[in-house]
């Protein structure tokens, strides 16, 4: 008998308790498939740790999820709590911090079958298949922030260690891919830059099968949406990161399809999809649960090795999309429960 694995379920707000729902319904029928033994354990996080406990993370949480084999997590924020004294989105770097969450990826591909509900030309979509390794616990969200009346100030820290180690990740993740990184900089003005670009090159010497090439942010962004399929593994700093992961969702046609990883050196991984908690569309039953699902599939395949699991939600998504059941994201009129219903029909 395998040992019965703990899962955390932080459902935030907005739209986060409607999709972990959703998740945690298939994830039921999956692992019964797969028998695959767990429980959830549900704790209150961001606004919700706030309403609860008066903090976005509050003590119990944390020490669940440190406790855990695997965290999921839907989505926080809400307007609400924008000017709480502690917002909901302080959680949310907490928890990766005190988890050392240093590496998220965000994986990024357009299948063929589905091009056609990308914005953009189907020549240009078809065949991306690329993934974002974004540095998550340094840079300018973690550095001093001060706000006065007339002044404000962020600051961009990053040390040659931080910088090393998702460099490196980033190349272990492209020597079982396309065997090509492209580092993401703004080197010509940023210092913090002129490090990562150093590191950079000083890692690629203990990968001679990959190539490294580099890549201004800026050009970047107009890249992603030109000529994707040039891209494998995109490694680049926490900001940049972040806002070149939402725009890359545009090749599927919705955040609503993008789902994360987190993982730290050594403790439990973190599952979300890259959106936040949509507060525009909370609470009508509309939102996307994709990416919610697809982070589960991810939590299967990389926290507990059952490529079985992950394989067969990830099919049952493409499957259901491919019907055209899709909610309004993706120009459907599917809700998010109906878009469920027809999944667990192809488990
Ligand atoms: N990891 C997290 O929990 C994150 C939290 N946030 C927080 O979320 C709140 C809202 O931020 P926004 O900038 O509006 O970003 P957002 O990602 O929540 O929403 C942006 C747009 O995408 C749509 N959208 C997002 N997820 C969707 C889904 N699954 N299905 C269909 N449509 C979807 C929304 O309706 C909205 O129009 C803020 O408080 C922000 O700080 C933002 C990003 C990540
Ligand atoms: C609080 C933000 C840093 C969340 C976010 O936008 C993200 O992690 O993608
Ligand atoms: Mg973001």
């Amino acid at each position: 008998m395998t040992e019965k694995k703990t899962i955390v379920a932080l459902s935030g707000d907005g739209i986060g308790p409607e999709i972990m729902a959703q998740a945690l319904r298939v994830l039921k029928v999956v692992a019964e498939k797969i028998e695959f033994d767990y429980e959830v354990v549900e704790k209150a996080f961001g606004g919700a740790g706030i309403d609860q406990f008066g903090h976005p993370l509050p003590e119990e949480t944390l020490l669940a999820c440190q406790n855990s084999d695997a965290i999921l997590l839907a989505a926080i924020g809400a307007p609400k709590y924008d000017n709480a004294p502690v917002r909901a989105e302080q959680g949310l770097l907490a928890l990766r911090k005190a988890l050392g969450l240093y590496a998220n990826i965000r994986p990024i591909t357009v299948h063929p079958a589905l091009a056609h509900l990308s914005p953009l030309k189907r020549e240009v979509v078809v065949g991306s298949d690329f993934v974002v390794v974004r540095e998550l616990t340094g840079g300018i969200y973690f550095g001093e922030h001060t706000l006065e009346e007339t002044s404000a100030r962020d600051v961009n820290d990053y040390s040659a260690e931080e910088i090393r180690r998702i460099i490196r990740k980033a190349f272990e993740i492209a020597r079982k891919r396309k065997k090509k990184v492209t580092s993401v900089d703004k080197q010509n003005v940023l210092a913090t830059s002129k490090l990562w670009r150093k590191i950079a090159d000083e890692v690629a010497t203990e990968y001679p099968d990959v190539t490294l090439e580099h890549q201004l942010v800026d050009s970047c962004a107009m890249l992603m949406i030109t000529n994707p399929k040039k891209f494998d593994v995109i490694v680049t700093e926490n900001l940049f990161g972040d806002i070149l992961s939402d725009e890359a969702s545009v090749l599927p046609g919705s955040l609503g399809v993008m789902p994360s990883a987190s993982h730290s050196e050594t403790g439990p991984s973190l599952y979300e999809p890259i959106h936040g908690s949509a507060p525009d569309i909370a609470g009508q039953n509309i939102a996307n649960p994709v990416s919610m699902l697809l982070s589960v599939a991810m939590l299967l395949r990389e926290s507990f090795d059952n490529e079985v699991g992950a394989s067969m939600i990830e099919q049952a998504c493409d499957t259901v999309m491919n019907e055209g059941i899709l909610t309004r994201d993706l120009g459907g009129d599917a809700s998010t429960s109906e878009f469920v219903d027809a999944l667990i029909k192809h488990l």
